[in-house]
This record gives C-alpha cells, structure tokens and sequence, in this order.
C-alpha cells in the first residue's frame, strides 16, 4: 500500500477549543418566553484571542455564563476539547467586571485560592503566585487587601487569581468595564502580553467596539432580540496591540463597519 503524506500547512489544521452549534437560550418565566440566544454557532481555536461584541441585550453574557457552565442552554451544543460542557470546570477560568475578589484575602491568598482548593503543597503554590504576581506586576502587593487597591490593580489579581488554575480558557465578561480610559488601555496592553506569554484561549465579552479590535484575532459581531451572530470579522494583523493604532485609518474604518453592523440592528 502506498504511504500518503499529508503536506498541508499546520495553521490548517488548527485545533478548536471551543465549538458551539445552534445554542439557543429561551428564559421562561410563568407568563411569558424570551429568546436571548438564537441558534448561536461558532468556534474559537486552541490558543485564539476571540471577541463577542454587540448591543445590550443582545446575549454576549448569557453566551459566557453558558461556555462556563453556570447556565444551561435551551438547545444546541457546546464543547470545550470535544467534551461536551455540563457545569463549571477547572478548565474555564473566568473575569467578570464587578470585582470578585474575597475581600478578607490578600492578594497572594487570592491568587492562591484556587489551588489550596485543590490542595497543591504549600511549596509549588507560592511558586505559582509569584509567577502570577510578577507577570501582572503586583508582586509588591503580596500582603495588601483588595480593599488597598485600585480597581485596575484589583482586575490584574483577579486575571492572576483565573490564570493561577492553569484554564484550558480564559472566560472575560468586560473586565474592563469599570475602568477609566486609562487605566482600560494598560490593561489592554497588558492583557497582550499575559497573552502572548501564557498562549492561553481568551474569550473576551465586550460593548467597546476598538477594545475588541484592539485585542482579538477574531471578533463575532452580534444583534439583539433575538440575540445572533451577525458577523465574524477577522482582524487584520496590522490593527491589533500596535500602539497608536486605534487612530489609524484601517483601524477606524472597520470600527465604523461594526458601528454600522450593530447600529442597523438598534431598536
Ligand atoms: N435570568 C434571566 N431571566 C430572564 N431574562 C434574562 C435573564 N438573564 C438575561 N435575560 C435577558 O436576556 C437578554 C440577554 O441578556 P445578557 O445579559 O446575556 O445580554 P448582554 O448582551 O450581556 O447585555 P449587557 O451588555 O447589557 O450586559 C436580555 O434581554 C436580558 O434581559
């Protein structure tokens, strides 16, 4: 029999992490059915910077809480690695705006929490908060409160806190949301690097339509009632995590596109 080389570049065969086939989510009460997702389909491959973007309403935190397993969907499937989601899981760390930080916890503590849960040894548990606390540059902090800190600087133990557990994905429901400009584009940078160093999945929830553009390979532009996916757009290379590229006019172009994408859909 002969021998068949397969000469296909490996960027073709990329792995999917994350593969969702006509999710749907209906929240029924007593007297009445509201469709929030509509037959949501989509995939984010092993390593990908993947943005949700759209108007509210349109289903983007529903969507997460579903790929996180704190809710069920109505119809549909929704796979992490081929295995079919059914609750929440160590392989799915997540960000959420408000901050979550255990209050009476220090910074390492919270860092740490996750992995006393999982009763790592004392020893390769404080090696893996140092790393954390170092990469988001808070290791001075160790012993300080949340309370002590900034909110930008309270996001970066909650990034270090989902990363410290080693997700297969990182889960971001607009962690940024409550930020002044500012601080939101250190953030932004400094979520790249985390990036780019750990190789981690993102999947990256947003209403800021230049975050997006600005951080993900891909971003899935969706519309409301009922909530859909109404565009992927593949971000060019040139546009992403360039300082100074959100002024230039490709940049401002295809924001203008998703404007118009998301705007035709406004009520
Ligand atoms: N538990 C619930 N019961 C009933 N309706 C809900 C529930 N959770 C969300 N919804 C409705 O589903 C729709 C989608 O909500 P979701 O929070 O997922 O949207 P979103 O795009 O994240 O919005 P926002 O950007 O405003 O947070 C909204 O109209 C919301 O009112």
């Amino acid at each position: 029999m002969m021998n068949v080389v397969d000469l296909r570049p490996y960027e073709e065969a990329a792995e999917s992490k994350i593969t969702a086939v006509d999710v749907s989510k209906v929240y029924s009460t007593k007297k009445s059915q509201f469709t929030a997702l509509n037959r949501v389909s989509f995939h984010v491959n092993a390593h990908e910077f993947v943005s949700f973007v759209g108007p509210s309403g349109c289903g983007k935190s529903s969507l997460l809480r579903i790929i996180a397993g704190l809710e069920s969907m109505t119809s549909g499937s929704m796979s992490i690695s081929g295995h079919e989601i059914d609750g929440p899981g160590a392989d799915r760390g997540m960000v959420f705006q408000s901050y979550t930080l255990f209050p009476w916890l220090t910074v390492r503590e919270n860092i740490e929490f996750g992995l006393t849960l999982k009763g790592v040894p004392l020893f390769e548990k404080r090696a893996v908060a140092d790393h954390f606390m170092e990469l988001v540059g808070l290791h001075k902090f160790a012993r300080s409160l949340p309370k002590e800190l900034s909110g930008g600087m309270k996001q970066r133990v909650a990034i270090a806190r989902a990363l410290a557990n080693n997700p297969e994905v990182l889960l971001m429901d607009e962690p940024f949301g409550a930020l002044d400009p500012q601080t939101k584009n250190a953030m932004q940078e400094l979520l790249l690097r985390i990036w780019e160093k750990e190789k981690t999945t993102v999947v990256f929830i947003t209403h800021d339509i230049e975050e997006a553009i600005f951080l993900s390979q891909r971003v899935y532009v969706m519309q409301a009632h009922p909530g859909m996916i109404r565009k992927e757009i593949v971000v060019p290379r040139g546009l992403r995590s360039i300082d100074g590229v959100k002024d230039s006019e490709p940049f401002i172009k295809l924001k203008k596109e998703i404007i118009s994408l998301i705007g035709d859909h406004h009520e």
